[in-house]
């Protein structure tokens, strides 16, 4: 029994319905030890046959038997495994991998093997020393002469020491030196206890070796021994074969990403532009919403509500909106908007609730200060609902004393502290209880000077002051707002809750609204100004995956050859997706990181740039933001590899072997 058997092989090409056979019944022994010639006419089937023989081929009839047991050529995983680990491939056109070193090209094979990576490297370099290229070992294909390009190829084809070596027209792009050297090299595999088949058109390369066969028709039709096969003496070196370990396919992907530099790094380039434009969107929204709120808590104590009298009779209406009814209701029907005594107390009876502090607001006041006037802005009664941080200079209001702000004080003097202490008059329409409007004069001494920030501005004198003005001037002065004082903060909600369900003659009496509701708002639209910001940003996300999918697709289609390659060395096709997966993860991950170093920057210079200004840091990227870039980046550019990298792994070797 002959150690490899062909046993009635045919093969027919098919061109639509026209069938055009190629192979018509092989029937062939093989012996380890032998170097096989095989000669013919060009276009004879001897490359149909070698495909057959190397496991590259599936479609034909006949059986082929390795030590007597037959090939299952159904079965992918053991035809993966027979390429790996009984056939080393020699081509013509050298097949090498471009952007790997020589010593590279020989480890692929060997990454398919069980050894270490230390034996795996001393292998890789003694194979190359075999073939004489010891001092070649770093260079790159293109760096090496035809001669040596195929003995790294040679090299390479021995790495897993499979027991039969097959050559298609190894010495075809050769002169007559590198030729002899090439077939030396051979002869020495087949002494070496090794089959030996090489297809070739040169009658003096068949005379090299110990059979030849000729094919002619798609038959053996003439078949001559040279000489003896060389003894099989058993090679000690038995090499375990496995399949890619996903390290290596990263570090391929890795050589290839390092070839390909200029490319890549634009790709890179344009998908990091997208991740440091949304996430620097995203820090920005996070840090306007955290700049309001610091303002906000600023201006107001969050444990004290604001209550109004609520008017409204639409149930669907929002406590916002209930308060602006009840604000402009003041300038018409003052009377049902002022709160009694009586009702407040049901509020005052709440649990949480330490007291009520009742107070006024007066929309369109005029504040004067001999001839500098401030037209247009709210009067009202200062509480503990403000935060004591508003003060910037002197002291909350006493009895006949105010509050001003502080660009009116600026406008009286550039020195505005020295207003403190000077008198200014308040002028601003009150009602009587007809709702006839009454106007209310008053002069006050300045206690302090406030600065609202983004609120605007604040002017104020205590209740019982402000009071006293309204009945001097026959007004009503019965509250028109309040302040609650809350027990502690987490109970404010639920105490605004209660006061907006107290009903008084059986309907809502109150409209209470917490500082937390008015932020809960803001950051509502300050989260959707960021996210539609972010959003419009990440269109160019799309543009970057549609660029991992262009590139992807021509890495796929300038590598044809090499999958061809890997396959042949025994590679799964899910080792090539994996392989043209990885590299659009990679590709993904150092954009990420580069975007998110880019927006990192872009914070600290923002911040810097207006910290002068508004005295906070206005861009605050999160570990979620940071996290959301990661993952998204990585997401795109999976699904961008999604198609290309299937399309590479479904390729057929022979085909992809036979690309340009
Ligand atoms: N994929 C294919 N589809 C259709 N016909 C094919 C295909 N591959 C090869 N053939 C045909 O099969 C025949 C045998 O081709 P093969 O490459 O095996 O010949 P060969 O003996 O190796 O030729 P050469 O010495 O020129 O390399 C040729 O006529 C060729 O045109």
């Amino acid at each position: 029994m002959a150690f490899l058997e062909l046993k009635n092989i045919h093969k027919s090409y098919f061109l639509g319905k026209e069938e055009f056979p190629v192979l018509k019944g092989i029937d062939l022994g093989f012996d380890k030890g032998e170097f096989v010639s095989i000669l013919g006419e060009s276009g004879g089937g001897k490359s149909t046959l070698m495909n057959i023989i190397g496991g590259l081929d599936r479609n034909f009839e006949g059986s082929v038997s390795i030590n007597g047991e037959v090939l299952d050529h159904k079965q992918e995983k053991r035809l993966d495994l027979y390429r790996r680990k009984t056939i080393g491939y020699i081509f013509q056109s050298f097949n090498l991998i471009n952007y790997q070193t020589n010593l590279e090209n020989v480890m692929t094979s060997l990454n398919m093997t069980a050894l270490s990576g230390v034996e795996r490297k001393k292998r890789a370099i003694e194979l190359l020393d075999q073939v004489g290229l010891k001092e070649h070992i770093h260079k790159y294909p293109n760096q090496l002469s035809g001669g040596q390009k195929q003995r790294v190829a040679i090299a390479r084809a021995l790495a897993s020491s499979p027991d039969i070596i097959i050559a298609d027209e190894p010495t075809g792009a050769l002169d007559a030196v590198n030729t002899k050297d090439v077939l030396d090299i051979l002869e020495s595999i087949a002494k070496d206890g090794k089959l030996v088949i090489v297809v070739t058109h040169s009658q003096e390369v068949a005379d090299y070796g110990t059979r030849i066969l000729h094919m002619a028709d798609g038959k053996i039709d003439e078949e001559k021994t040279l000489k003896d096969k060389f003894l099989n003496k058993e090679t000690a070196e038995e090499v375990t074969s496995k399949p890619l370990a996903a390290q290596t396919i990263w570090n391929m992907a890795f050589d290839h990403i390092r070839f390909n530099k200029l490319r890549n790094f634009l790709i890179t380039l344009g998908s990091a532009i997208g991740i440091f434009s949304v996430i620097l969107f995203l820090g920005l929204g996070n840090g306007i919403k955290g700049y309001i709120n610091d303002q906000v808590n600023q201006l107001a104590n969050p444990k004290y509500p604001t209550v109004m009298k609520n008017v409204t009779t639409d149930k669907k209406a929002s406590n916002n909106e209930r308060m602006q009814e009840t604000a402009q209701k003041m300038t018409t029907d003052y009377k049902s908007t002022t709160l009694s005594d009586q009702a407040l107390k049901k509020i005052t009876e709440l649990d949480h609730v330490n007291r009520v502090i009742k107070g006024y607001q007066f929309n369109n006041a005029s504040f004067t200060h001999g001839k500098t006037t401030i037209r247009g802005s709210q009067f009202q009664t200062w509480t503990p609902a403000f935060s004591e941080k508003v003060i910037k200079a002197g002291k909350a209001p006493g009895k006949d004393e105010i509050l001003i702000d502080k660009a009116f004080a600026k406008k009286i003097n550039s020195n505005w502290k020295s207003v403190i202490g000077e008198k200014v008059s308040v002028k601003f329409m009150a009602f009587n209880k007809d709702n006839t409007p009454v106007q209310v004069t008053d002069s006050f001494k300045v206690s302090g000077i406030t600065d609202g920030g983004q609120a605007g501005p604040v002017f104020g004198t205590n209740y019982q002051t402000a009071k006293a003005s309204l009945e001097r001037a026959g007004a009503l002065s019965e509250a028109n707002a309040a302040s609650v004082a809350v027990d502690k903060t987490e109970n404010v909600k639920a105490v605004v809750k209660k006061v907006n369900t107290i009903k008084i003659d059986g309907k809502r009496a109150f409209v209470g609204i917490s500082i937390g509701d008015i932020l809960d708002t803001i950051n509502t639209i300050t989260s959707l100004a960021s996210y539609v910001l972010a959003a419009i940003a990440g269109i160019s996300l799309i543009v970057s995956a549609i660029m991992i999918i262009v590139t992807t697709y021509m890495s796929v289609t300038e590598r044809t050859k090499e999958i061809g390659v890997l396959r042949a060395l025994g590679a799964r096709s899910k080792d090539i997706r994996n392989l043209f997966t990885s590299e659009s993860l990679m590709i993904g991950m150092i954009s990420a990181v580069v975007g998110l170093v880019a927006a990192y920057a872009g914070q600290f210079l923002m911040n810097m740039a207006l910290h002068g200004m508004i005295k906070y840091d206005i861009v605050q990227i999160s570990l979620g933001n940071v996290l959301f870039a990661i993952i998204i980046s990585l997401v795109i550019a999976l699904i961008a590899s999604f198609v290309p990298s299937r399309k590479a792994a479904k390729l057929n070797t022979i085909d992809a072997l036979a690309a340009d």
